[in-house]
Formats: structure tokens, C-alpha cells, sequence
């Protein structure tokens, strides 16, 4: 290979070869085989608290000394997140500064920080201009997406029409207004939503869309209606200059498909580190891919923890492709396994290690049951079984490993199990027990990793008084995303004020008021579909059922205060009729004043509205904002996270509450508005059926391309999902370093998504996580009897 690796005896330092050898023995075995990359492509798969991002600065800097990088020649490190990229930079600037080497060579880029890169400085290649462009991100209800909704509808009569009458259809005049209001603003921006995001990020255009389409053969020919929907989206984004993220990656990608240019960049590309690889897309892997390649060699080293991936079900994010890329390598001896991990004490590491190898177990256990069973006709040929996991044990450092205090010493049992009677219960258990730990030991932090917020939302609210009176702190962090939101439930609930006619508006406003709990849950497209007889029955209709006439209050309510209160007192008003608590009102109080400074003497709910809007889309982008990872993991604090965004983080106690087969694994479910398209989701079975036609180009691209029936695509989906979600608990448990807390009460909500935080409400009997009571069996020592 010819990339002027020049060895180190060509360094002009003398003792630098004992340093940087040195710098190896300090590493792993498995990071050490990092460090001792020469050339080409090398997988990296790692464990949870391996070190990943240890290592990969340590071999960086290394790396950069040996082979005396500069600036015209760099090594380029490409990580997910703009706060892991600083992370490492950091890093990798304090082992250079050590070897007393100048502190260049290399590039920490987020994979679109690298892509915009590209892109911008040829724009007429890329054709994405940043000056005359706005970044967006379309969510299912961004105007962008509604609006190419509306405009697939129109130019597709006889689509939406089988859309319409679903599975069977009676033609009642109610039943049609009521399936029309579901389509438009649930099953078909979900669907735009979903299907854009995963055909563009893996590289496909509306054309090739269409093309799969043919493949296809099922009644509603989902795939043909994802095509058309894209197609729209493609021409609303241009006409209003807009771009999103998939844009800055396709725009790079055209930059580097001209030949020339591609060799400048290659050029100054030494190799390409990526972290996190279980998380990438096809779309970024073919960038970094090409930006690693040099004639016929591919400078590309990748890190990443299969078993960690947890965002392949609701982004287009796919571990299937680390994964091969992993397998490829293994067999060119170009896999190096990172397996020793140093943050968790032994049961703690024990017990994750047993749950992965019973799901896979189990996973095995209940597959061949179903082949058995049945043998699915349009299963490709190509289609490899996918277990949860991949089959890598963490095992615990060796004596003379070099981080402090690893495998720290167990606190308490190190793992504990309850079965508390209900989930106040289990909020005075992990009171009691954070007392307790923090209290001995005010230098240590703990957290409580949640599935969803409401639960971090109703453990807040009874760990009150922790700072009051023991001096702890608790940070919510759901709290702040809370706080996001109020601009927009604000608009929402006064564009219902500003015109209750409009069956949108009115679904937006009674949506808002049912996820803050205030009116009973029920099927919102019926009391959208006429708004008239919703908000003001005559006789002639039929009596409003309790749930209804609830929401009717509320929303009279509303149109009452437009009537008497002045405009500016709107606002305020709306925050009050929210239940907003303290922080919230002062947001809200905030936005009021923020809205009056603009509009001196112009007010009213129109310009009101307008200002809100603009504020709303101007801020998309401020709302996120850099994470640093010490204000979750400070010292005498107890952290309240959900469990997505712990990954990557470590605690000295871990409490995960709630452990309750409903939420993990969860159930496949349907939404009962949208039953009558039949029993599976649009939007999942169109990512499913693109991820089909996806892998199969890339494992066997000469056999015949098999797209799956909107069933078997469903069942696939809902098995991929079961997967992640074990993959979530795996993370979850494996961020506890001294102490892994974890709970299935026998009592709780029947759903979290509609519990209101009232001692009076009902609660239901819950069926404990599949692994609970297999971990209670399996570690006796742990399960915890108490006193109270
Ligand atoms: N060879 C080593 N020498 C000293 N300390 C090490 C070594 N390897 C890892 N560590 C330490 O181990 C800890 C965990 O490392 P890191 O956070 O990079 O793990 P990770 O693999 O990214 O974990 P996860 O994927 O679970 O988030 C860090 O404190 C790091 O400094």
C-alpha cells in the first residue's frame, strides 16, 4: 500500500518510541490491537465500559506520532454527538501535549459536521447553499410533511380512497369524516415521516422507491404510496429552500463523487476513525467509507458495542451493517474484540452477562418453535436469523490494569431485586435507599433510569423533599424537554381559540389536554370530525357520553376566555388551564413578555400567533443544545434519565424502577383510530420493507429481491423491536458501577401514558419483565425482603 506510512524510526524524538510503547502497554488486549492498526479496514467490537473512547485517543495520538500527521495529512475521527466529539478531542490533545508533539494531525468531527464540511466549500456540487437554506427536522406534524401529505392526497384519488375503506368499510357518512381525520393527521405523516427518513438515509431516491414498489404486491401497495409521498416531500423542501440532515450527507457525497475533488480529500485523509459504528446508516457508512479510500485500499477503523444499539427502531439507524462489517473482518483476522471492562463491580457485570445470554437463548428457543410452526413463503432466502445479541461476555480487568479502582467493590449486594407492592412503594424504597448510600458517601452520584418520562415525571414529584431535607439534589432531566414544549402546546391550544371551526386545530388543542392528562383518553378523530356538534350539540344530537362532554368543558372553557378575557391575558390564562406547575409558569410568564416586547401596542391574537410561530421555528434548532455529561453525573446528585439517554453514561448507584413486561419488551400495538387499515402500522411496515429491499442489495444483490406482505413485515418489526428493547435494559444495567437497584412492583397504571399522579386512581396488577423473576432464581443472594 502506498500512503507514505513511514515507521517510527524515522522520528526525529529518540524517546518517543518508548513512550508511545509505553502508551501501548497501558492498554487492553483488545485496545492494544486497536493501537497496533498499520492499514486497511479493522472492526472493532467492544463491551459496555470497555473504554471505547479511552482507547481510541490513546491509539489516535499514537497513531499521529508514528506516522507524523499534519494538517495536510490527518487522521479524522468521526463520533455521533457534538459533546462526545469535544470529549475526545480533549482527549487526544492531552496525550499529544504528553508525547510533546504539536497538537495537530487530526480532525474530531460529528458525522454532519464532517459532511456540512464537505458540502459547503463546493456548493455548486453539493448544490446546498447554507446561506439561503434553513436546516430543518421534519417531524410527523413539521408543515413540510402535512403539507406534502395533503398534496399526495389530492394527486392520489384512488389510493386514499383504498386507504379509506381500510380493511372493510360500511360507508357511513361519520365513520369516512372520522378514518379521512386519522390519515390526514396520524397514519400519513407518521408514514411520510418514517419512510423518508429511512429510504433517504439509505441512499435511496422517490425513483428507486418506486421501483422496489413493483416488487411488491399487497392491497394498499404501501411502498408506491411511501414513493409518492417522498416524491412531494422532495418538491415542498426545494420550493421553500429547506434542507435536512440526510441532505448534508447526500450533498457531501456528491462533492466527493467528482474525481478530482475526491482525491484532494483523500489525500489529506490518512484514515478514518468512527465510534459508535453500531449506530450508523448506510448514507454515512459510504461516506466515511469513501473518504477512507485510496485506489484499492480503505484506511477505516470502526468501534463500536453491537449490543448497544437502541435506536434501530424508530430512526434508520442499523446495526445489521456493523455487525457484517464485523463479521467481514473476522474473517480477514481484521476483528479485534474489546471485552475487559473496569466500571462495574463482578455481580454487576454477572448479571448483565445472564441476561444477554438468556434472551438469546430464549430468542433461539422460541425461533425454531415458529419454523416449526409455519414456513413463511416470502421470507427472503437471504434473510440471516438476527439474535438480540451479539455473543460477547464482559469480563473483569486484570490485576495490573492501569484505571483506578476498576471493578470497584460491590455496595450492599451490588445487585438488588425487589418486588414492591406498588409503585409508591417503590418510590419510598429508593428514597430510603439513596438516604442511605449518599448520605454515607457524599462524594458518589446515583440515578434512576426510566422508559419514559412520565415515570421520571411521578418519581420527581415524590422525591421532593430529598434537597430540602437531606441535602440531595435531583435533577429531572425531562424536565427541561418539558419546557420545550410550552410554546408549541401554547400556539396549538390558541389557533383552536383563534378558529374552533377547524377540525385540525380542534384535534391539536384536545391532543394537548389529553397528554397533560386533563381530559379522559378516547378516539380524538370523532370529536374532531365535526367540530360544531362536538362544542355545541343541539338536540338532535345524540347525548355526549362522560369522556366527551369532560373534554367539552374544556374546551367551551377555552372559547369562553377568548370572549372575556383581553388578548393579552390569553397567555397566562392558557398556562393556568395547562395545570403548568411553578418552573413551567415561569416559562410561560417568560414567553408572554417575550410576545408583548415585540408587539407593543399591536396586539392581538393574530399577531400573537404569528410571533409564536416564528419564535417556535426559529428555536427548533437552540433547543439543542450541548450536552456536557457532568451536570448528569454530579456527586451527591440523583439523576432522573430515561434509559436512552444514559447510554454512555455511569453512576455509583443505578435504580431501574418499574420493570414491567407492558413497557419491557412491550406489546406489538396498533393504534384502535387506525384498526381499520388492519393490524399493523403503516409506517413499520414500510421501514420493515425497505430495510428488506436494503439488505438484500447488500447480501445478495443476484437473488430475486423479496419484499414481505404487510404481516409478515409487521411480525418482523414487532421481533426487532422485542430485541432493542432487551438491548435497552442491557444498557440500562450496565451503567451501575457499585450498585445495580432494580424493581417490579406488583401494583402500577395501567398505562403510564394516561396516569394522572393521584393517590385515589386505580391501580392494576403488573406482570414483572420476563427476566425478573429468571434473575430472582438466578441470584438469590439479591432478592431483598424489607420491612416495611
Ligand atoms: N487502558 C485503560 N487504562 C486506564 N483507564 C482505562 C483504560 N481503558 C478504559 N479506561 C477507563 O475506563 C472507563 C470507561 O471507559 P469509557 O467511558 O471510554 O468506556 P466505554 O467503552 O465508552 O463505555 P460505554 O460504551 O459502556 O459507555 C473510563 O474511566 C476510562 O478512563
Amino acid at each position: 500500500m502506498e500512503n507514505n506510512i513511514n515507521s517510527t524510526s524515522h522520528l526525529s524524538v529518540p524517546n518517543l518510541s518508548i513512550k508511545l510503547e509505553e502508551l501501548r502497554n497501558s492498554l487492553r488486549p483488545g485496545q492494544q490491537q486497536l493501537a497496533s492498526w498499520t492499514a486497511g479496514k479493522m472492526a472493532i467490537s467492544a463491551v459496555p465500559g470497555a473504554g471505547k473512547s479511552h482507547s481510541l485517543a490513546v491509539a489516535a495520538a499514537m497513531m499521529i506520532a508514528q506516522y507524523r500527521l499534519h494538517p495536510r495529512k490527518q487522521l479524522i475521527i468521526v463520533t455521533y454527538t457534538r459533546s462526545a466529539a469535544a470529549g475526545i478531542k480533549a482527549k487526544i490533545k492531552e496525550r499529544l501535549k504528553e508525547l510533546k508533539i504539536p497538537q495537530t494531525g487530526f480532525m474530531v468531527q460529528t458525522l454532519h459536521g464532517l459532511a456540512l464540511n464537505i458540502a459547503t466549500r463546493n456548493p455548486d456540487l453539493s448544490q446546498l447553499n447554507l446561506e439561503t437554506s434553513t436546516v430543518i427536522i421534519p417531524t410527523p406534524s413539521h408543515r413540510v410533511i402535512r403539507s406534502s401529505v395533503e398534496k399526495w392526497i389530492s394527486g392520489n384519488p384512488r389510493r386514499y380512497q383504498l386507504l379509506l375503506e381500510g380493511a372493510e368499510f360500511d360507508g357511513e357518512e361519520t365513520e369516512r369524516l372520522r378514518r379521512q381525520s386519522v390519515l390526514r393527521t396520524e397514519v400519513l405523516p407518521k408514514l411520510a415521516h418514517t419512510i423518508i427518513r429511512e429510504a433517504k438515509s439509505s441512499g435511496l431516491n422517490p425513483e428507486k422507491v418506486w421501483e422496489l414498489s413493483d416488487y411488491s404486491q399487497e392491497h394498499y401497495q404501501i411502498l408506491a404510496i411511501a414513493a409518492g409521498l417522498y416524491e412531494q416531500y422532495q418538491i415542498v423542501m426545494r420550493s421553500l429552500d429547506f434542507i435536512d440532515y440526510d441532505d448534508m450527507i447526500l450533498g457531501a457525497l456528491n462533492v466527493i463523487e467528482n474525481p478530482k475533488i475526491r482525491q484532494v480529500w483523500q489525500q489529506q485523509i490518512f484514515a478514518v476513525f468512527e465510534d459508535e459504528a453500531q449506530d450508523s446508516s448506510p448514507l454515512q457508512e459510504k461516506l466515511i467509507s469513501a473518504l477512507a479510500s485510496k485506489e484499492n485500499d480503505c484506511n477505516l477503523i470502526r468501534v463500536g458495542d453491537p449490543n448497544q444499539a437502541i435506536n434501530s427502531t424508530f430512526t434508520p439507524a442499523d446495526s445489521v451493517y456493523f455487525n457484517w462489517f464485523c463479521e467481514t473482518c473476522k474473517s480477514q483476522e481484521k476483528l479485534a474484540e474489546m471485552t475487559q471492562a473496569g466500571r462495574s463491580s463482578k455481580i454487576i457485570i454477572d448479571a448483565a452477562n445472564f441476561v444477554l445470554k438468556w434472551v438469546n437463548g430464549q430468542w433461539e428457543y422460541e425461533s425454531k418453535k415458529q419454523r416449526k410452526k409455519h414456513i413463511n413463503s416470502d421470507i427472503s432466502e437471504d434473510k440471516k436469523e438476527v439474535i438480540p445479541f451479539r455473543l460477547q461476555s464482559i469480563e473483569t480487568v486484570s490485576k495490573d490494569d492501569p484505571q483506578p479502582n476498576a471493578n470497584p467493590e460491590a455496595v450492599g449486594e451490588g445487585l438488588e431485586l425487589y418486588r414492591p407492592d406498588d409503585i409508591y412503594h417503590t418510590v419510598d424504597l429508593i428514597k430510603e435507599r439513596i438516604i442511605e448510600l449518599l448520605n454515607k458517601n457524599s462524594d458518589h452520584n446515583a440515578a434512576i433510569l426510566v422508559r419514559e418520562n412520565r415515570q421520571g415525571r411521578f418519581l420527581a414529584e415524590n422525591l421532593k423533599e430529598l434537597p430540602k431535607k437531606h441535602k440531595i439534589r435531583v435533577y429531572e432531566v425531562g424536565e427541561s424537554e418539558r419546557f420545550s414544549q410550552i410554546p408549541s402546546e401554547i400556539l396549538n391550544l390558541l389557533q383552536f381559540i383563534d378558529r374552533p371551526h377547524s377540525p385540525d386545530y380542534l384535534k391539536n388543542a384536545l391532543e394537548i389536554l389529553q397528554n397533560r392528562g386533563l381530559i379522559p383518553s378516547q378516539d380524538l378523530n370523532i370529536l374532531a370530525t365535526y367540530p360544531e356538534n362536538f362544542l355545541y350539540p343541539s338536540s338532535l344530537i345524540p347525548e355526549q357520553k362522560k369522556p366527551v362532554l369532560e373534554a367539552r368543558r374544556y374546551c367551551c372553557n377555552l372559547l369562553q376566555a377568548k370572549l372575556e378575557l383581553p388578548d393579552y391575558q390569553l397567555i397566562p390564562f392558557l398556562g393556568m388551564t395547562l395545570k403548568y406547575t411553578g418552573a413551567e409558569l415561569a416559562t410561560v410568564q417568560k414567553l408572554s413578555e417575550r410576545i408583548s416586547q415585540e408587539l407593543v401596542g399591536k396586539f392581538s391574537l393574530k399577531s400573537v400567533l404569528n410571533v409564536l410561530r416564528e419564535i417556535i421555528n426559529s428555536e427548533q434548532f437552540e433547543g439543542i443544545e450541548e450536552d456536557s455529561e457532568e451536570r448528569y453525573t454530579r456527586q451527591n446528585q440523583v439523576t432522573i434519565i430515561t434509559m436512552h439517554k444514559s447510554k454512555g453514561l455511569d453512576w455509583d448507584y443505578v435504580f431501574l424502577p418499574f420493570l414491567h413486561e407492558d413497557v419491557l419488551p412491550g406489546n406489538p400495538w396498533v393504534p384502535t383510530a387506525a384498526k381499520f387499515l388492519g393490524e399493523f402500522t403503516l409506517a413499520e411496515v414500510s421501514r420493515a420493507q425497505i430495510r428488506a429491499a436494503v439488505h438484500h442489495q447488500y447480501i445478495n444483490p443476484e437473488n430475486t429481491l423479496i419484499i414481505p406482505n404487510p404481516d409478515n413485515a409487521w411480525q418482523e418489526a414487532q421481533q426487532l423491536k422485542k430485541a432493542e428493547e432487551y438491548r435497552l435494559l442491557y444498557v440500562a444495567m450496565t451503567r451501575a458501577k457499585r450498585l445495580l437497584w432494580m424493581s417490579a412492583a406488583k401494583e402500577g397504571p395501567f398505562r403510564w401514558s394516561v396516569f394522572k399522579a393521584d393517590t385515589s386512581i386505580n391501580l392494576h396488577s403488573k406482570v414483572p419483565c420476563p427476566i425478573f423473576p429468571i434473575l430472582m432464581k438466578q441470584f438469590p443472594n439479591s432478592v431483598i425482603e424489607y420491612l416495611f
